[in-house]
């Protein structure tokens, strides 16, 4: 088979006939690469479909977001314009909301080296595509809530309720407090179907959706006739056995329950609390504006920087006699995190998401972790990218499900065989909990902005240096699916063999593990002569999802104490005492 199967318009585009050379950044030129064809092919047509949805559907639209003709209409000719740019390979326009994400966006484009379509990297290009569709939005009166995607998520996440079913009725037995062994083998398996249900994602079909065969391919949707065999998704981690080209979920299981188990002590050795936080200090230093005024409400600590309105260095002082300061630690002085925590890039909502919080739980119930931290998009990304609304409507949904099949089995040798019946009463039972956890504050959403930026993951550091203090906190950070991936590679055709560590160009601000299915045409960590292998049998098996890979570095940077103020400093701290914090 070619690798490639499109037309590749070399005339009106500074485009080549070649495949992305190795070792370099995947980027449009390549016209034999993915990465051409999701810009040229793919995108393109993701927007058209937004386009026909609000053209189809508009009255809704309307009436749903109280909008008017005009704000359709206006989105719309604002899409078309973008479509056109991109096909066309315009340079960038400068974003024309007035906010200080859109402006750091503008600082990006007017610094990045180049700044057209083609020519800058696939994943600039992509992300800055899905970050325009969303100030079309910003620029309307009334559409600013509206998620052009939000649909295809609800009717994903609803044809893959039998599915969360049969998951959630395994996962009720692996809840209860286990042995050593039991307790891993859950683990693996959980990470396995973690793993494949990043299948399931709305961008690589181009929004048409998805759901599991019995299989374990992931199809466009069918109607579901009662007779259709229950797809049992642990059945599938045997039958892709053979697809799992690296496969640390033993190594994971065991590595990060250690370190969980290491970090509980040290948590709960930690008596250092400080009275008075450093963040005036820090500011100082890192030449950030120091905050002049003391909090009204608080008693003040003697000798407190706030308190004399100076940005000389403080030094940490008990407070005056009677006076009973709150024992919160700072968060820029840590260098022992709260709680035990497992941070989750999520990528896809519905049933990838459904996947990844029943991960979440069983962390939680078998006390290997005392929190874990779900980082999602602010803004619709990639399709089917989860927002915090896609959070709580899983939520919402399993909570309130009421299904229940009943599958004809195979007749029994004696006679007939009593039919399975698959209900929805250990998924609300697991639901409720998931609720319960987010309201005390085991489970946390959080959706940073740097999730929705356009910089790959070596470059957090330097981008989003809260971020990455933030991760540093993690016992592992677990990152989901191939856009992540792509930034956890820096978006380079790597040599396949290329180790993982190498691979993550020295971002590590915690042990980080990577489930993905493949789905686009980079990868590392293989063993020797298997890319050839596999380029054999279809030179384009990198673009169908149907292989994974489990990888792990266990590399981690030491926390350290910070050098710049914690992210709360101006905006709720004073420079005297923190503010609790539940995420850290
Ligand atoms: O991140 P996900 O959901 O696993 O995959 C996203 C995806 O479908 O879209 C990206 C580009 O459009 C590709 O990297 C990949 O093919």
């Amino acid at each position: 088979m070619a690798p490639y199967d499109w037309p590749i318009d070399t005339e009106n585009l500074p485009v080549m006939k070649i495949v992305t050379p190795r070792n370099v950044l995947m980027c449009g030129i390549y016209g034999m690469s993915f990465a051409y064809y999701s810009l040229k092919g793919r995108l393109p047509i993701i927007l058209t479909k937004v386009i026909d949805y609000l053209s189809r559907d508009g009255s809704r639209i309307k009436s749903t977001h109280n909008a008017s003709d005009e704000d359709i209409r206006g989105y719309i000719q604002y899409i078309t314009k973008l479509k056109n740019d991109l096909l066309t390979n315009k340079k960038y326009d400068l974003l024309t909301v007035d906010t200080p994400e859109a402006n750091r966006w503008n600082e990006w484009i007017l610094s990045s080296e180049n700044s057209y379509y083609f020519t800058n990297t696939w994943v600039f290009s992509e992300c800055y595509v899905y970050r325009r569709l969303r100030e079309g939005c910003e620029l309307s009166k009334s559409l600013k809530n509206f998620d052009p995607f939000e649909e295809q998520k609800e009717h994903a996440l609803k044809s893959n309720i039998e599915l969360m079913c049969v998951v959630a009725d395994k996962l009720v037995t692996m809840l209860p407090a286990s042995g050593k062994d039991k307790r891993k083998a859950d683990f693996v398996t959980l990470l396995k179907i973690c793993l494949w249900a990043n299948k399931c994602d709305l961008s690589l079909s181009m929004g048409e959706p998805v759901s599991f065969t019995a299989d374990g391919n992931a199809t466009k949707s069918q109607t579901k006739v009662n007779v259709a065999p229950v797809i049992d998704p642990f059945q599938m981690i045997i039958d892709l056995k053979e697809k799992l080209l690296v496969d640390d979920s033993a190594k994971i299981a065991d590595q990060v329950i250690a370190k969980a188990e290491n970090m509980g002590k040290a948590v709960e050795g930690n008596t250092t609390f400080k009275y008075q936080c450093s963040c005036h200090r820090l500011a100082t230093l890192a030449g950030v504006p120091v905050r002049k005024e003391p909090p009204p409400e608080l008693p003040i600590a003697k000798g407190s920087a706030s308190s004399k309105g100076s940005p000389e260095p403080a030094s940490p002082t008990e407070p005056e006699e009677g006076v009973e300061l709150p024992k919160v630690p700072c968060p820029a002085k840590m260098t022992t995190p709260q709680a035990v925590i497992f941070d989750i890039v999520c990528d896809n909502s519905a049933y990838e998401l459904f996947s990844d919080v029943c991960v979440a739980h069983f962390l939680v119930s078998q006390k290997i972790v005392q929190k874990v931290r779900f980082h999602v998009k602010k803004i619709p990304w990639f399709v089917s990218d989860v927002t915090p609304r896609d959070f709580n409507y899983l939520l919402q949904q399993c909570k309130n499900a009421t299904y229940r099949r009943e599958v004809p089995s195979d007749p029994a040798p004696e006679g007939a065989a009593e039919p399975r019946v698959v209900t929805s009463d250990n998924l609300r039972t697991v639901a409720q909990q998931w609720q319960q956890y987010i309201d005390d504050g085991t489970f946390i959403v959080m959706c940073d902005d740097f999730w929705t930026s356009p910089h790959v993951f070596k470059d957090m550091k330097r981008y989003d240096s809260d971020v990455y203090r933030k991760l540093q906190f993690a016992v592992a950070v677990l990152f989901k699916g191939d856009l992540n991936y792509r930034k956890l590679l820096g978006e380079k055709n790597w040599n396949p063999t290329t180790g993982f560590e190498t691979a993550l160009q020295g971002f590590t601000p915690a042990p980080v593990i990577a489930l993905r299915t493949v789905k686009a045409d980079l990868i590392c960590g293989l063993p020797k002569g298997k890319y050839e292998q596999l380029s054999k049998i279809n030179e384009k098996w990198m673009e169908t999802g149907d292989y994974g890979l489990i990888q792990f570095c266990p590399k981690s940077e030491p926390l350290k104490a910070g050098e710049r103020p914690c992210p709360d400093y101006g905006d709720t701290c004073f420079g005297t005492v923190c503010p609790t914090h539940t995420d850290l």
